[in-house]
């Protein structure tokens, strides 16, 4: 397939020897009116901002697409959808965010390393800036995983701890319920070892799921708690990366509030169908007031940009 890629429009060379990721400057200056202020400036020059700095942090709602709305072939089945520049992009968004959160389906799944790769802003880029060091860009994410259960068995083999032993990335922050009994210590220490903890979050709320017989009950947070959790731990913007139940809730309208929990919403789409069977990004349908289907939601002041073979999409929600 050919590429996408305007050749006026360079767009460096995304993987490098050592693992770092460079992504070019004039893609980046693209994304600025979607991304929250950049994490090292004081007084930020951007036209964004966050509607309620006191409550919630910016939250950016990012993930990796099929062209039939699957972020992976099956439950469990860790699958490359981004290609080299947009895999760049993702991690250049990582350095722009305090904390990156996932649900506990994804940490199991994929056992993610949830850390920045993008090449230092200080280090020699393929645009020929810098300072000739090749070092690893220091604004690192908080990793989040949302597990109300704390069933995520983590250990010095996931690859997040191993990572932040290596001052690679930082110790997670597990989300787990106040109704969970305690932890085993085990795995606390593990966590606490590199930085991380586990936090408690208010709120726990039984959700039926169905109705009559078969109906099941399950535990869920509301996202304006779990928001209002990472401001308290002091965490000012926080990607959500998925996976399919995480994006679904996120974006169902029985979490809508009187203010919008996402500030920004930038998905990668590849150029693939991945098949009946995958996880799908299928918010639940909305009923109108006429009683009919009506969709849940839409993005407005949409802008789109090639990366590669990939698309980028950027709006904000429109409900
Ligand atoms: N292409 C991409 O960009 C991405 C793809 N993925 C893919 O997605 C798949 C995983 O998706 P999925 O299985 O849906 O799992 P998720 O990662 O969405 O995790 C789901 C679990 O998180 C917990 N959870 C979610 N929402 C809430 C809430 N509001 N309150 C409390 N707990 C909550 C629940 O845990 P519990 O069950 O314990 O209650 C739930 O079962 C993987 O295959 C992964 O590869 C993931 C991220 C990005
Ligand atoms: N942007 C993007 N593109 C893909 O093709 C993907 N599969 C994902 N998945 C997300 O990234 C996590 C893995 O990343 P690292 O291990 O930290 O490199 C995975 O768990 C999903 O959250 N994303």
């Amino acid at each position: 397939m050919t590429s996408a890629v305007s050749p006026t429009e360079p767009q460096g060379t995304p993987s490098l020897s050592d693992g770092l990721l460079h992504f070019p400057t004039s893609s980046a200056l693209k994304l600025e009116p979607h991304l929250p202020p950049p994490r090292s400036s004081p007084s930020p020059t951007i036209t964004m901002t966050n509607s309620n700095p006191n409550q919630k942090p910016f939250v950016t709602l990012t993930f990796a697409t099929s062209l039939d709305s699957s972020l992976s072939l099956a439950p469990g089945v860790r699958t490359t959808l981004s290609g080299p520049q947009s895999k760049a992009m993702t991690h250049f968004l990582r350095s722009r965010h305090a904390a990156i959160l996932v649900g506990v389906g994804t940490a199991v799944a994929d056992d993610p390393g949830l850390n920045c790769k993008i090449l230092s802003p200080l280090s020699s880029s393929p645009e020929g800036v810098g300072n000739g060091k090749r070092e690893q860009h220091p604004n690192q994410p908080r990793p989040i995983i949302l597990d109300p259960s704390a069933r995520w068995e983590v250990s010095e083999k996931s690859k997040v701890v191993q990572l932040a032993r290596l001052k690679q990335g930082l110790g997670p922050f597990i989300f787990t319920a106040k109704e969970v009994g305690e932890v085993p210590e085990e795995r606390r220490a593990v966590v606490e070892g590199v930085g991380g903890k586990y936090v408690r979050v208010e709120g726990l709320k039984l959700k039926g799921e169905g109705k009559g017989e078969g109906a099941t009950s399950r535990e869920s947070f509301a996202w304006a708690d779990v928001l209002r959790t990472i401001k308290e731990e002091g965490l000012d913007s926080v990607m959500i990366e998925g996976g399919g139940s995480v994006i679904n809730s996120l974006l169902s309208l029985e979490q809508a509030g009187e203010q919008e929990l996402v500030d920004s919403v930038i998905v990668t789409i590849a150029p693939t169908w991945l098949g009946a069977g995958g996880v799908l990004v299928c918010p639940p349908r909305a009923v109108g007031r006429d009683r009919q289907p009506a969709p849940p939601v839409r993005l407005r002041d949409v802008s789109w940009q090639p990366l590669g073979e990939d698309v980028v999409l950027c709006g904000k929600i429109l409900r």
